[in-house]
């Protein structure tokens, strides 16, 4: 039994009127309801990096379009599922947000496996969650598939004057590292957060020379 037509069916019989016969209703209601295309594949993306550096605001701010002032600090871990369409492609991201508490490492590890890119964050105007990014990519190393795209934001951006850690010295980092790029952004402002996410996502696919989709999963098919 198809559920989305389950719940139409319900709606339509709803409101002590007799079902599809209603007067009530409009034509549109007595229609078949067209379920939606269904994603042509799925994507994990997780978000590490210090406590309080943005990373439950940038993954808000990219599925809802939402900000919270003063958000409580994660546990564990949480996670968003978005739709998008890239490549003429429908694809659902499974965006996990982790706790930033070094107490919750021995969870949030669980989640590195199986994340296709990986959004590493700081805080501009916190010079200890940049020195901390030593840290978060000894996870990466340990935890994470090696083929994971890596993307560093430095977030935060709106509160310019306070800032402590320059552009250049996130570029810096970045080129350190093979393979990762670099952004700054703000969730407050809803500066480069569906940039943050649909290039990470875009570089994901455009890595993969050729790929076939198979139960909803990408499978990498290595180039001779
Ligand atoms: N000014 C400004 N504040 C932000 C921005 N992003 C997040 N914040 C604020 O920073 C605080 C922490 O944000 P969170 O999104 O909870 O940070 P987090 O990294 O998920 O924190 P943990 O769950 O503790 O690891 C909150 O008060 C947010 O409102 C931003 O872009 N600009």
């Amino acid at each position: 039994m198809d559920h989305r037509y389950d719940i139409a069916r319900r709606a339509a019989a709803g409101g002590g009127g007799s079902g599809n016969s209603s007067p009530a209703l409009g034509a549109q209601s007595r229609r078949r309801k067209v379920p939606p295309r269904p994603a042509d594949f799925k994507l994990q993306i997780i978000i590490i990096g210090a406590r309080g550096v943005g990373k439950t605001s940038l993954m808000e701010r990219f599925t809802d379009d939402t900000f919270c002032e003063s958000c409580k600090s994660t546990v564990g871990v949480d996670f968003k599922i978005k739709t998008v369409e890239l490549r003429g492609k429908k694809i659902r991201l499974q965006i996990w947000d982790t706790a930033g508490q070094e107490r919750f490492n021995s969870i949030t590890s669980a989640y590195y496996r199986g994340a296709k890119g990986i959004v590493i964050v700081y805080d501009i105007t916190k010079q200890e969650t940049f020195e901390d990014l030593a840290k978060w990519m000894k996870m990466i190393d340990k935890y994470a598939s090696e083929e994971a795209e890596l993307l560093l934001v430095g977030n935060k951006l709106d509160c310019e004057s306070d800032r402590v850690i320059s552009k250049q010295q996130g570029e810096r980092f970045a080129s350190r590292i093979s393979g990762m790029r670099f952004c700054e952004s703000s969730a407050k402002d809803n500066f480069n957060v569906d940039e943050i996410f649909l290039k990470l996502v875009d570089d994901i696919i455009s890595k993969v020379n050729l790929f076939k989709f198979i139960s909803n999963k990408i499978v990498i098919i290595q180039p001779d």
